[in-house]
């Protein structure tokens, strides 16, 4: 898959504190890029990073397979829609006067302000006053603000906090929505691994500045480590081949805590070899919180 984004030892240091360090960010085209990452950690830092709102310390920006510098920026940005931090539309305005402005300053055609408002579904509430839209609609009206130069990447910072269940899924199957019918690739940033998990294909984990892992859901499965429960009609063989891991023994089962998954069939031919009458063999599939948590040794990203 091409990579929209990519950049090489991304850095970004205020005075004596590294806020962003050596991130190699690599976002495939059409996918929801998860951004994940504790209060601090330098997600915001490095979203404007992307959008030039920060001048890097070191470290390069690719945008679109062109990099990103003095002469080049102002084109590249006209390809990509933000929104970082609060929506910036007026409350004492309506909905459709706020994408009016939109159109003015972005010198757009009317059809393009439809389009992005028909995009999140906001069509039936263009007539009423900005301060009377809920959380969710304040978020939706803000992400059609930027899709209305129709780009091919959006940025958006925390765009589910505070929000409701609710209000969640929707800007969930939002995003779905926009990389798989629209192909824009979205990049999207969360503290909540629970808020992101479902609409993001590609996770990118930041801590402390520092991409601790970036691949898929799939990938990040496979750095579980799932305990294995063997049924066996020779427990004592088995909980004595794996004392090592200390292992839990019931009447015909035996549970070895946190085989790596790429073990299993050396830890069954250990078993078969030692003499264990082996009548089944199961993984506890660990779900994506228990894998992240441990990663991140965090319990949980408050
Ligand atoms: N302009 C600045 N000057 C000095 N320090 C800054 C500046 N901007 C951000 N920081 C610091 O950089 C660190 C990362 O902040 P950043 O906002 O990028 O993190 P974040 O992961 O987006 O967190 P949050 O979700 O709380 O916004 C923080 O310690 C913050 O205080």
């Amino acid at each position: 898959m091409p990579a929209v984004v990519t950049t090489t030892g991304l850095t970004k240091k205020y005075k004596n504190q590294t806020v962003v360090d050596s991130l190699d960010l690599h976002i495939p085209e059409a996918c929801v890029y998860g951004f994940l990452g504790p209060n601090g950690s330098g997600k915001s830092t490095t979203m404007k990073l992307l959008l030039s709102l920060v001048e890097p310390t070191s470290g390069e920006v690719e945008i679109f397979g062109r990099r990103m510098d003095r002469s080049s920026r102002r084109h590249m940005l006209e390809g990509i829609g933000a929104l970082i931090e609060s929506p910036a539309a007026y409350g004492h305005l309506t909905g459709r006067e706020n994408m009016r402005i939109v159109q003015h300053m972005l010198d757009l055609r009317p059809a393009q302000i439809d389009r992005a408002v028909a995009s999140v579904r906001m069509e039936g509430q263009m007539g009423k006053k900005v301060q009377n839209y809920s959380l969710g609609m304040k978020q939706r009206l803000g992400i059609a603000m930027a899709l209305a130069r129709d780009p091919k990447l959006l940025v958006l910072d925390e765009p589910t906090n505070g929000l409701d269940p609710a209000g969640i899924e929707e800007i969930r199957d939002l995003m779905i929505r926009l990389a798989a019918e629209e192909g824009i690739t979205v990049m999207v940033s969360s503290h909540l691994l629970a808020e992101i998990e479902r609409m993001a294909t590609v996770l990118g984990i930041l801590q402390q500045g520092r991409l601790i892992f970036q691949g898929s859901k799939e990938d990040l499965v496979d750095r579980s480590l799932p305990d294995l429960l063997v049924d066996t009609a020779d427990p004592d063989i088995v909980a004595h081949t794996f004392t090592r891991s200390l292992p839990s023994v019931g009447t015909n089962r035996v549970r070895i805590p946190e085989v790596p998954v790429a073990q299993t069939p050396e830890v069954v031919r250990e078993l078969v070899t030692a003499g264990a009458r082996i009548e089944g063999v199961r993984r506890e599939e660990q779900s994506l919180e228990t894998v992240f948590i441990k990663l991140t040794g965090r319990e949980g990203l408050l």
